[in-house]
């Protein structure tokens, strides 16, 4: 585990609005490695989902530099970003975001549907039974995703964001609506999947889970509190 994936250096996000700003990172400087499984935790607020959106791609950072597999963002276009954020990462939240009226089976082949370099139909259902097949739903493939519980919904959910073959997967407290059971098996996939070599950045309220990772992150008002291994900034 010593190839540097994610580095931020100095990271900081501000939100202004009209009557204020506030200062959701301060001063972030971070390296994830391959396979790394980095737990994130820390009290409402404390800007764990900013950081998630940050590594993500999805939200811009106000200071400091992000560089995704050595190629630093301040230097690509808005479309080289998207395609890399399609192409590397994948993307697991609280809220399954499926959608009801497509089966199963056609929300996990979605992505494949916006990747840049087109599938084939046969190659896109076969990658997307195969990750259907990895989260044990096989089985569930024809149904909606209301006719399934919400550990199986998470598995679902959990297939789509695999089914790019994504390096890194960011996960934003994916047993916040799952009843301990379904959520302990949606944590065991999550370490199976790292175990895989996959990269893991999770953000969690739950002890039990954040001790699942290898390395934990404790954040308080914007900032890292605990280091675990030695950053280079
Ligand atoms: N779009 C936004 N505009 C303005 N302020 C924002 C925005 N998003 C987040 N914030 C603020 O940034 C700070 C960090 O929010 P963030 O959602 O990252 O915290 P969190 O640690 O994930 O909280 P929780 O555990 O409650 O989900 C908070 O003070 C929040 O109100």
């Amino acid at each position: 585990m010593t190839t540097a994936q994610i580095r931020l250096r100095h990271v900081s996000k501000v939100f202004e609005t009209q009557t204020m700003e506030t200062h959701a990172l301060r001063d972030i400087s971070l390296t994830i490695y391959q396979g790394d499984y980095v737990a994130i935790t820390g009290p409402s607020g404390c800007g764990k989902s900013t950081l998630l959106s940050v590594l993500g791609l999805l939200d811009s950072v106000t200071s400091g530099d992000y560089e995704l597999d050595g190629v630093n963002l301040a230097q690509v276009s808005l479309d080289q970003m998207a395609q890399m954020r399609n192409l590397k990462l994948g993307f697991i939240f609280q809220s399954f975001n499926l959608i009801d009226e497509l089966s199963v089976l056609d929300n996990v082949i979605l992505p494949l549907r916006y990747a840049a370099k087109p599938l084939s139909k046969d190659e896109m259902y076969q990658q997307a039974k195969a990750c259907l097949n990895k989260v044990g739903l096989s089985h569930r493939e024809d149904h909606k995703p209301n006719q399934l519980s919400g550990g199986q919904q998470q598995r679902v959910a959990i297939a789509r964001a695999l089914v790019t073959n994504p390096e890194v997967l960011l996960v934003d407290e994916p047993t916040g609506n799952l009843d301990s059971k379904s959520g302990n098996q949606v944590m065991q996939l999550l370490g199976e999947l790292n175990q895989q070599g996959t990269t893991i950045c999770l953000v969690t309220h739950d002890y039990r889970y954040a001790d699942m990772a290898k390395r934990k992150l404790q954040m308080l008002d914007g900032a890292i509190l605990t280091h675990p291994v030695e950053e280079t900034a």
